[in-house]
């Protein structure tokens, strides 16, 4: 099977799992939308050769009948067929939705996100998912009606004069071809607009930002964004122009052609007429079937070019949907028992990609079940990288992580991340209510006011959110309003930059109990006071669990069982505070140099 059709068979596998009813209603309706030109045409040649008949007209009746049924069907097809299209796409979109975002959700690293390919493939993904499974029905319904219309004519006209068929016939074979050729460029140019597109949207995006409006205004680049976003779509409207008025130059000929066929076949049977060799109602038929068979003919090749666009679209919807693991997932997972001893790295060396520098090289650490540890390092020193790796949102080039002594990549990761709690340095601000952003924790305890109430005030953050106009329902945006989303007028409430990251705080709190805390710069936004509140809870965390702490204020991991320094993806120093400051090496001079900070 080519590439082309197993897509299309997947679009209609797809319709017809989650609404074969419609399928069928289309179906059905496509052969009878079908029928009614060809029997009109025939129904019409019957009244005009009854009228001219040398005895005058037989009995009317069935043939008019027939006429008045075939124009209703004619007329009503077409309005029946789009409110079933409309349904069809409607809940075949939905179905499509809910296998991308299933897709994109099973996805358990972070690689695939930060591939430009994959974005532009989402993109599309998404457009196509909406639309593309449907349009594909309807196209292959209008090609089957188109087909069927063709070949009832043909052989009408092959009754007239085979001859004539065969012309119209092979006169439609360079609008096929040139039809082909359209749509294949059609697609070039597509692939090549696409990533021009996502850079505009991305300016777009920014100048209506809310967040970067303050340094967009601030530093007056507005001007400067409009205009490269412009840039982008002059690019993209270039490639399109380039492309529509090829398309027009090739049709405007293709139209001649077929103006052409048409004449000629008119001039024979007008001639034939006059000379006696054909009847009135030839005529009538003939004339009826050299357009339906042009328009059929031509209508099949645009919408077989425009079908390969769609497939092609669709095609990158099922290359998401039925992408492999992006992390290679163990066949017979093992079950991600409590930790008992502690999880080690052995040995690891990491890099983003293959063309970029190693960012840890030969990294080997134990956090010990039940204690403590921080990590420190100067910018850029593989510190998250770390973190990322003890989530499993990349798996280590070489080397190995292990829980208790079983290799991360022969876990599940989902379960894995179970028995993780966190909170990450660029944790997210959700556009929801103050208890969703702290419930999303865990999502169990959405429901639980007392329980997302508990998390709230150990991190600081109960006064602040009971203070808000609506309390814990009171929505956290500046985009959107609270309520109802169409007729709401209340708009949201927004928090400063560190009552955000306490909200981050109330919902690793939320997954107290987990063996692993991971908390990457969680303070880095507080106030003193509220840093040093929220570093009492995290002790009192700490205390039953296990926890990987990352900060650069040295003040807050002072009593962290083992400090790790980390320099240029490898681990230089280990000890507690008073070893390594007494100690010469890199964390002393950065200790010191914190303290003369605050002497001075
Ligand atoms: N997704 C990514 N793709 C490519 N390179 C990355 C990515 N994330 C981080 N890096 C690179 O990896 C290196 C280590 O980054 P990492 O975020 O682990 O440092 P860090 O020690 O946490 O730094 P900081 O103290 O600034 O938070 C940096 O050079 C950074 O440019």
């Amino acid at each position: 099977m080519t590439s082309g059709m197993r897509v299309a068979a997947a679009a209609w596998r797809l319709a017809w799992r989650v609404a074969a009813r419609t399928t069928v209603a289309q179906l059905v309706l496509t052969v009878l939308g079908a029928a009614a030109p060809v029997t009109a045409a025939w129904l019409t040649k019957v009244v005009l050769d009854q009228l001219s008949a040398p005895g005058g007209p037989a009995d009317l009746l069935w043939p008019i009948t027939g006429l008045v049924a075939a124009g209703v069907m004619t007329a009503l097809v077409p309005q029946v067929m789009r409110y079933l299209r409309a349904e069809q796409e409607r809940i075949v979109a939905l179905a499509a939705l809910d296998r991308l975002y299933t897709a994109v959700n099973r996805l358990v690293g972070l690689g695939r996100f930060e591939d430009p390919q994959f974005a532009d493939r989402l993109r599309f993904a998404r457009h196509a998912g909406g639309s593309g499974p449907a349009e594909i029905t309807t196209v292959s319904l209008n090609l089957l009606q188109q087909v069927l219309v063709t070949a009832g004519f043909a052989v009408s006209l092959a009754t007239v004069s085979p001859a004539l068929a065969i012309a119209v016939l092979v006169g439609a074979v360079p609008a096929v071809a040139a039809e082909f050729a359209l749509a294949r460029r059609r697609a070039e140019a597509m692939n090549t607009v696409g990533p021009i597109e996502r850079r505009e949207l991305f300016y777009g995006q920014l100048l209506s930002d809310v967040d970067a409006a303050t340094e967009i205004r601030l530093f007056g680049v507005g001007s400067f964004l409009r205009e490269r976003m412009l840039r982008e779509r002059r690019t993209a409207n270039q490639v399109q122009r380039a492309m529509d008025r090829r398309s027009l130059r090739t049709e405007a000929l293709l139209t001649m052609l077929s103006t052409a066929v048409a004449g000629g076949c008119l001039v024979w049977v007008v001639n034939a007429a006059a000379g006696g060799t054909v009847t009135i109602g030839d005529v009538s038929m003939l004339v009826a079937a050299v357009a339906s068979v042009q328009t059929s003919l031509l209508g099949m090749v645009r919408d077989l070019a425009g079908a390969h666009t769609q497939l092609l679209m669709f095609g990158h919807y099922l290359a998401v949907v039925e992408a492999e693991p992006d992390l290679p997932l163990p066949v017979h997972s093992r079950p991600v028992p409590p930790l008992r001893h502690g999880i080690e790295l052995r040995d690891v060396w990491f890099r983003y990609r293959e063309d970029l520098p190693w960012v840890l090289r030969g990294v080997t650490l134990t956090i010990p079940k039940g204690q403590a540890v921080a990590l420190v390092g100067y910018n850029g020193a593989g510190k998250s990288t770390i973190i990322k790796l003890l989530c499993r949102y990349y798996d280590p080039d070489r080397g190995a992580i292990l829980w208790d002594g079983v290799d991360l990549r022969d876990l599940d990761p989902v379960q894995l991340r179970a028995r993780i709690a966190g909170v990450f340095q660029d944790f997210v601000s959700y556009e929801l209510s103050a208890a969703e952003n702290i419930g999303i924790g865990d999502v169990e305890a959405l429901a639980d006011r007392s329980r997302v109430e508990s998390a709230a005030r150990e991190a600081g953050v109960h006064d602040i959110v009971s203070g808000l106009p609506h309390g814990y329902d009171t929505l956290l945006s500046r985009t959107y309003f609270a309520g109802d989303e169409l007729n709401g007028t209340t708009p949201g409430t927004m928090l400063s930059g560190g009552q955000w990251q306490r909200l981050a705080i109330a919902r690793s709190f939320l997954r107290g109990g987990r063996d692993l805390l991971i908390l990457d710069e969680p303070s880095a936004r507080l106030d003193a006071e509220a840093e040093h509140e929220i570093h009492q809870g995290f002790r009192r965390l700490r205390d039953d669990g296990t926890s990987l702490l990352v900060s650069h204020r040295l003040g807050t991991i002072r009593d962290a069982d083992l400090i790790l320094v980390l320099d240029a993806g490898t681990v230089v120093q280990a000890g507690s505070h008073d070893e390594l400051v007494e100690a010469a090496g890199p964390y002393a001079e950065l200790f010191s140099l914190q303290a003369a900070g605050y002497r001075d």
